[in-house]
């Protein structure tokens, strides 16, 4: 049978797809390369440790995760894994609940968490763990879990990093070991003001801070604007205001479960039942 034109016009279009098909895809140098001076090849998956009080668990926390696995998926670095990690109760800050409520509460946020989980063992430890030796010890579980190649990032907020300057608060060495073996993703924060809101007049989270550091510190910009803090949360709670979207709904639960920060000792008008209509 001769073939008609349309069927040369088909077979014309499918030669044409095919020879793109061999044609090989422009290497995106930016998007498919670790950036040499950061991480040294062959490290291209890592996992994500974020420490703190939690006390409670926020939004922002969790947030921060996400903003971190999105900042290095889009530069192909695979984040296996969130691991969030809870100070123990000897850390000794003013309005701290016992771990094991703060451990309840993660544990709530994060039910079915398809890849960020708790972590127990800073908090289950007899006295406070420098961050230097939680990084440690989870390098060493994720080496066992994934192969020597995997490694661990410190996931830490723009105040706790600008902390890292005070020589009282931090040992030098720890954060020299930090810097070279984890390497610091920081997320901004609006309590630390060096952090700014984007633009050529931001001050750097960075400022005053030694080379090995600033080279170590992967500034991560917020898209909210988000002042969220534990502190505000247990101040609203004491005072019986709603924190809904803001604490997670399960931790949210195990406040009210066990009258955490105060929240069973104020009237909470959201909880009074509704009045039925008379007619
Ligand atoms: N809104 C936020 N934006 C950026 N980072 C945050 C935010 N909230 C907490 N973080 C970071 O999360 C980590 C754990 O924080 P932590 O549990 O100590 O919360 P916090 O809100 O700072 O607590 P508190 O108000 O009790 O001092 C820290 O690195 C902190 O900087
Ligand atoms: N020297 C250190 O290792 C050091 C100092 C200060 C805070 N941290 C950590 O930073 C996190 C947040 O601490 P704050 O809640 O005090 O901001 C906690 O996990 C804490 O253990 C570590």
């Amino acid at each position: 049978m001769a073939s008609t034109k349309s069927d040369e016009t088909l077979h014309d279009a499918e030669k044409a797809v095919e020879a793109r098909q061999h044609e090989s895809a422009p290497f995106d140098q930016e998007q498919c390369q670790i950036p040499r001076d950061k991480f040294s090849p062959p490290i291209k998956r890592i996992v994500i440790l974020l420490t703190g009080s939690f006390n409670p668990v926020t939004i922002a926390h969790l947030h921060m995760l996400e903003l971190a696995r999105d900042f290095y998926h889009n530069r192909s670095i695979q984040v296996l894994e969130g691991i969030v990690s809870p100070v123990s109760d000897s850390y000794g800050k003013a309005g701290l609940v016992k771990a094991n409520y703060r451990i309840e509460m993660l544990q709530a946020a994060l039910k079915g968490d398809k890849w960020r989980r708790v972590d127990s063992w800073e908090a289950e430890q007899p006295t406070w763990t420098r961050t230097k030796l939680a990084l440690d010890h989870h390098q060493e579980i994720v080496n066992q879990k994934y192969g020597e190649n995997t490694q661990l990032r410190y996931l830490s907020g723009a105040d706790v990093v600008r902390s890292m300057l005070k020589a009282d608060v931090w040992l030098p060495q720890d954060i020299d070991d930090i810097m070279t073996k984890y390497g610091v993703a920081c997320i901004t924060r609006l309590s630390a003001p060096e952090s700014g809101k984007g633009g050529a007049t931001t001050p750097d989270v960075k400022e005053g801070m030694p080379d090995l550091w600033k080279q170590n510190i992967e500034v991560i910009q917020d898209w909210v604007v988000n002042d969220i803090s534990a502190t505000n949360i247990r101040k609203q709670l004491a005072n019986g205001c709603s924190v809904k979207y803001i604490v997670p709904d399960g931790a949210i639960e195990v406040i009210r479960q066990h009258g955490l920060y105060k929240s069973n000792e104020s009237v909470c008008l959201a909880d009074w039942p509704c009045e039925k209509s008379k007619d």
